[in-house]
């Protein structure tokens, strides 16, 4: 039997409402919230990110400043410019880009962010208040993002075994925290771990975020298993070439290989016809997180 699909957009969707309510309270207090984005070079998974939050913003009454570098921009110009949106009062916050090109030292860039502009929790002020659950941080909007589909589906993860296949600042780690905050009990995979099918085989939700399809198999699963791909990748065969649809473009996909779709309970993924992935879901969470952030350097919050 198919499993059921659970769609990151009927999530992100049943965010905006409150998003936008926010920011058009704000509006008439007259506060425009506004956010800045800050990309270098042509990374496809930022671009990706980029169109779907100018998209939203633009939806939710968000103004954005998007600011965009070659690949060889020094690291002292990009250090200018943000710390003139650190100190730029109508800008709330600003979302960095990952990945950064190797002449910006990425571990200083973390630390110039003010905390207070974060959205993402690049800085580990952020990081450190998710470590003891204070909502007065910002929370990294990928891992989130997972748990709000937990709350949207009413899936209870307390007590259950997950198993998360990433070990990442923006996902694995900080997911890891919240999911055992909720009493579940977390299993980590990364390339060092030496079976993770042993795991994920006992596991009542499998988390995975690695960006190669067909890295999880229908054998991997139990038939009970809930199944959240937030993986984004192209689509490649065997000997590793792309794989092209009939108007001869590359096809995006999760980790998750097709037939998990015909093994598990429940999934999303964005591999075809399993319900889409999180993406949505993570752009969404961002606008909330620009909101708060807003409302809080108004002493609103
Ligand atoms: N849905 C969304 O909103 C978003 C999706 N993404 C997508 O999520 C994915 C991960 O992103 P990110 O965390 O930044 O990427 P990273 O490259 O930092 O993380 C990849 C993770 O996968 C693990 N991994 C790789 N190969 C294996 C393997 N064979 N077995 C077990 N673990 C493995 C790595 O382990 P190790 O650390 O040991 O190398 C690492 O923890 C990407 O596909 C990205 O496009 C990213 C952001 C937002
Ligand atoms: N500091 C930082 N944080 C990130 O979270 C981060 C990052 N850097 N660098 C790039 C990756 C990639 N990523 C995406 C999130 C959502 C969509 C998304 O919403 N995609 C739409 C489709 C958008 C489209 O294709 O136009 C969807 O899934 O339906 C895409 C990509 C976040 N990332």
């Amino acid at each position: 039997m198919a499993a059921k699909l659970l769609s990151g957009k009927e999530v992100s969707e049943s965010m905006l409402a409150e998003v936008l309510k926010d920011a058009n309270e704000l509006k008439a207090k007259g506060i425009t919230v506004k956010m800045a984005i800050m990309r270098v070079g042509e990374d496809p998974g930022s671009i990706s990110y980029e169109k779907s939050i100018i998209t939203r913003m633009g939806k939710s009454n968000i103004e954005v400043e998007s600011v965009q570098f070659p690949i060889d921009v020094t690291e002292a110009d990009f250090i200018a410019k943000l710390q003139s949106i650190n100190e730029d009062k109508n800008i709330h916050s600003v979302l960095i880009f990952q990945p950064l090109p190797d002449q910006i030292d990425a571990e200083k860039i973390k630390y110039l962010l003010s905390p207070e502009k974060d959205p993402d929790a690049l800085n580990p002020t952020n990081l450190g208040k998710l470590m003891i659950a204070d909502e007065r941080g910002f929370f990294p909007c990928t891992a989130e993002g997972v748990m709000e589909m937990f709350k949207f589906y009413n899936i209870d993860v307390k007590g259950k075994d997950v198993v998360v296949i990433n070990n990442s600042n923006v996902l694995g780690k900080p997911l890891t925290i919240m999911l055992t905050n909720e009493f579940a009990t977390v299993t980590m995979c990364h390339v060092f771990t030496k079976d993770t099918a042993s795991y994920t085989k006992k596991a009542d939700i499998v988390v995975t975020a690695c960006g190669i399809y067909g890295l999880v198999k229908p054998d991997m699963l139990s038939e009970d298993c809930i199944l959240i791909d937030v993986a984004m990748a192209q689509m490649k065969d065997e000997n590793k070439e792309f794989v092209l649809n009939e108007e001869g473009k590359k096809i995006r996909t999760g980790d998750a290989h097709v037939d998990c779709l015909n093994k598990v309970a429940m999934i999303t993924s964005a591999t075809p016809g399993c319900g889409g992935g999180t993406g949505p879901i993570t752009t969404a969470l961002l606008a909330k997180h620009v909101i708060k952030a807003c409302k809080m350097q108004n002493g609103l919050l």
